[in-house]
């Protein structure tokens, strides 16, 4: 299982920093919805400078104008665009159009998506890559993301699996030898007090399971 950081709420020299201190335990860094909004492409753009060796994915969460904002976020370096499941067919479709002529990836965001036929319909769309994602808001009601959540992708056996929502170390070894190939990871680190260690265990915890 793969560990995409989340940079969520920070100012952008704690993004570097985290990312700096972390590179060697994870595996994909993303660009919080937040911190793009705050610094628009240009923090895209820079951190894939700086690590041109990780994934980015852009958490752009697009529920309109798929093409255009997939395009934005793929010509400034993001390897991975984030698409909401609840937009509409052609949002998503324009997104994956992109992806294409770019080579590559969208990831759709399945939060608030309860319908497992939703999930087959964005499949046959061509979408691979889904993310079962409890929102802050809802996790601030106590509700977590979890293996149960995975139900809504049982009759999609081909679909690649990333999982968030307050992940932490006991969350992340749940979902360990599971369908979830990426365990998305904020403020378990980006919060800690010592995110490098944090990071560690959270990898010590993957491969220990593997
Ligand atoms: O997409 C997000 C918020 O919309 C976050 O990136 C995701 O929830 C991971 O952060 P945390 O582990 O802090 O929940």
């Amino acid at each position: 299982m793969k560990i995409q950081l989340a940079l969520d709420r920070l100012p952008k020299e704690d993004c570097f920093r985290l990312v700096g201190e972390t590179a060697d335990f994870i595996d994909l860094i993303e660009i919080g919805t937040g911190v793009i909004k705050e610094y628009g492409m240009d923090i895209v753009r820079e951190m894939k400078q700086r690590h041109p060796g990780k994934l980015l994915l852009a958490d752009m969460k697009t529920c309109d104008a798929g093409k255009s904002e997939a395009s934005q976020a793929f010509s400034a370096g993001a390897d991975i665009v984030t698409v909401m499941g609840f937009a509409g067919n052609a949002t998503v479709s324009g997104a994956l159009e992109a992806a294409v002529q770019f080579g590559k990836t969208v990831m759709v965001d399945l939060l608030e998506v309860r319908e497992p036929e939703r999930v087959k319909e964005l499949s046959g769309l061509g979408v691979d890559l889904f993310c079962i994602h409890i929102g802050k808001d809802s996790q601030e009601q106590g509700r977590a993301a979890g293996t149960a959540s995975l139900d809504l992708l049982a009759d999609v056996p081909s679909a690649r699996i990333a999982v968030a929502g307050g992940l932490n170390k006991e969350a992340v070894k749940g979902l360990a030898g599971s369908r979830v190939e990426i365990a998305i990871v904020g403020s378990a680190i980006t919060g800690s007090q010592n995110p490098k260690e944090a990071a560690r265990h959270i990898r010590q915890v993957i491969d220990a399971a593997q």
